[in-house]
């Protein structure tokens, strides 16, 4: 390629004779994701452009001109044949013909926007233009937090701004040292209208410098509290036998929120039907969909229940619950298996992009999986990069392997067409590792917040931004470090854990016994984060 080792990004999966470009899109107008996902597939629709990664949507204080509504930010990464000049006359139309922008004033509201940013032509070059109607790179990229960030998302690290010549995650770092508040984001997850209000979960890390001026990224955003609705007969820490019986399981979930809301705003449900306790018996799917989306069904029309602080998920590896639970009215799939379980799960979760997915670790299958606990660094074929560094040597192996393997399952999930914004991670506690291997994983949840690598196959993957969800409760390693037999002995010590989960970095923390553990979650946020 022309342009020079550090800078190629065009892996080897990409049409050789096209172009790759960055186009940076916003919407603060009417329905903003529903905007932004009609102008991606205008985009994708178009046959000289394929869309192949979108970065994570980002709510942003306008800029410039600032009495208007925030906005919701990103950028979309795409091969195309077309030249910039062209590729800007597609932008313009699929704005205005096709989304019926009007523009009265420069910086006005827009119902979206779509800004070439970076372009490299075919043999990889950077393309440096500035005539009257066009400039690449965009002039105003470096001084746009609500573009570099998400730009940053879908680049290795060591790309350079073609006129700095300077990484662009130092610019983007170089916004952040400014400390303008305007400039820090919220990262969205956008969950399922419902009586046409917008909802939403919503994150922020940001980068700052401790003590001793060593910069890190850490979670500012108030962990979350899932609270497990098992509906099976032998979920093995609380055995519900009335399992069955909705007006049981309403009262259960009323009694969840109110110990819930008297100290979060929100409480995600997680109904599951099937335990999936290493060597459990699985049950038939029509059982599955049997037991839960009845309850689902009747969570969501429940008049006396608060709807708008409740956030229903699905526990299930199997594609067709999912697709069940979701028109049932969930907002969040559950999948302990990564996707591994059920090859139909990513495309449904594609053909939702306003629905939620925890893409989780695991190994093997529901029995297997409690032997398959070595893990060996990558192989040396794949580049991996901690907080925007080139790792080396033999450190944080377990963390690496199983956020490598994770990324691999990531590309798997974005080539499938499900969006960066819907994704959830989860280590998989307790899923082919150990009791020691868990512990070891919290300590170093904040390495996979920030791990990045290149796979074999030339795909750059990075999890910056992506919240992550933990499951530690009552499990065995619990159990075996306070010597609790009986999971139901084991909620004092797990809200411990919970607690030491939110200080690591966990953004959901999921949990049975909902009236301790939001006590745990908000002494947590309040020590940790900006609750
Ligand atoms: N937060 C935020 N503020 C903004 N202010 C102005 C413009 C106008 O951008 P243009 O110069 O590319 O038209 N776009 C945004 C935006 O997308 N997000
Ligand atoms: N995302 C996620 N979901 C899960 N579902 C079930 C279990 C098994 O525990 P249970 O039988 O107590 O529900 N653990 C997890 C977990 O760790 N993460």
């Amino acid at each position: 390629f022309a342009g020079n080792q550090e800078n190629d990004i065009i892996s080897n999966t990409y049409p050789k004779a096209w172009s790759t470009a960055f186009i940076a899109f916003g919407s603060n107008m009417g329905n903003k994701v529903e905007n932004i996902q009609k102008a991606l597939d205008y985009l994708n629709a178009s046959e000289n452009v394929e869309i192949r990664k979108v970065s994570s949507l980002f709510e942003s204080e306008p800029m410039y001109f600032e009495d208007q509504d925030v906005f919701m930010n990103g950028c979309v990464e795409i091969v195309t044949k077309l030249t910039p000049h062209e590729l800007l006359k597609l932008c313009k139309d699929i704005e205005y013909k096709e989304l019926g922008r009007i523009k009265h004033f420069d910086n006005c509201p827009r119902v979206v926007d779509l800004d070439i940013i970076m372009f490299y032509d075919k043999d990889g070059s950077q393309v440096i233009l500035n005539t009257k109607d066009l400039i690449i790179p965009h002039p105003k990229l470096l001084e746009r937090s609500f573009v570099l960030e998400p730009l940053c998302e879908l680049l290795p690290p060591d790309i350079t701004h073609p006129l700095t010549t300077e990484p662009l995650t130092d610019h983007l770092n170089q916004i952040y040292d400014q400390g303008n508040e305007a400039d820090v984001l919220w990262k969205i997850i956008p969950l399922q209208p419902r009586s046409s209000n917008f909802r939403a979960l919503k994150f922020m890390n940001v980068k700052m410098t401790d003590e001793i001026l060593r910069s890190k990224v850490i979670t500012k955003s108030p962990a979350l509290l899932m609270g497990i609705l098992n509906v099976t007969p032998d979920s093995f820490s609380d055995g519900n036998k009335q399992y069955l019986n909705l007006q049981k399981q309403i009262e259960t979930v009323k009694i969840m929120c109110s110990d819930a809301l008297r100290l979060q705003d929100k409480i995600i449900i997680d109904v599951g039907g099937c335990s999936t306790r290493p060597n459990s018996s699985q049950v038939s799917e029509m059982e599955e969909l049997e037991r839960t989306i009845p309850v689902i069904k009747s969570i969501r029309t429940c008049k006396d229940l608060p709807q708008e602080n409740i956030i229903i998920s699905i526990d299930t590896y199997r594609a067709k619950v999912a697709q069940e639970a979701i028109i049932a009215g969930a907002d969040i799939v559950n999948d302990i298996s990564g996707g591994t379980f059920d090859s139909d799960m990513f495309g449904v979760i594609a053909s939702h992009p306003n629905v939620a997915y925890v893409l989780s670790h695991t190994r093997g299958n529901i029995s297997s999986m409690i032997d398959l606990n070595k893990y060996e660094q990558p192989n040396s074929n794949v580049k991996e990069y901690m907080n925007g560094e080139k790792i080396s040597g033999r450190s944080a192996i377990l963390l690496r392997s199983i956020a490598h393997e994770l990324s691999e399952r990531y590309a798997q999930a974005i080539g499938e067409g499900i969006r960066r914004w819907q994704l959830i991670l989860d280590p998989g506690l307790g899923f082919a590792k150990n009791g020691k291997q868990n512990l070891e994983i919290i300590r170093q949840l904040d390495l996979l917040k920030n791990y990045a690598c290149i796979l074999e196959s030339g795909e750059f993957v990075n999890f910056k931004n992506i919240p992550i969800l933990v499951g530690p409760s009552r499990k065995a390693f619990i159990g075996k470090i306070t010597k609790d037999d009986d999971p139901k002995d084991r909620d004092f010590a797990t809200a411990s854990v919970i607690s030491s989960c939110i200080g690591f970095g966990a953004d959901i923390v999921r949990v049975h016994n909902v009236v301790d553990c939001s006590k745990t979650i908000k002494i947590a946020n309040t020590l940790y984060r900006d609750a």
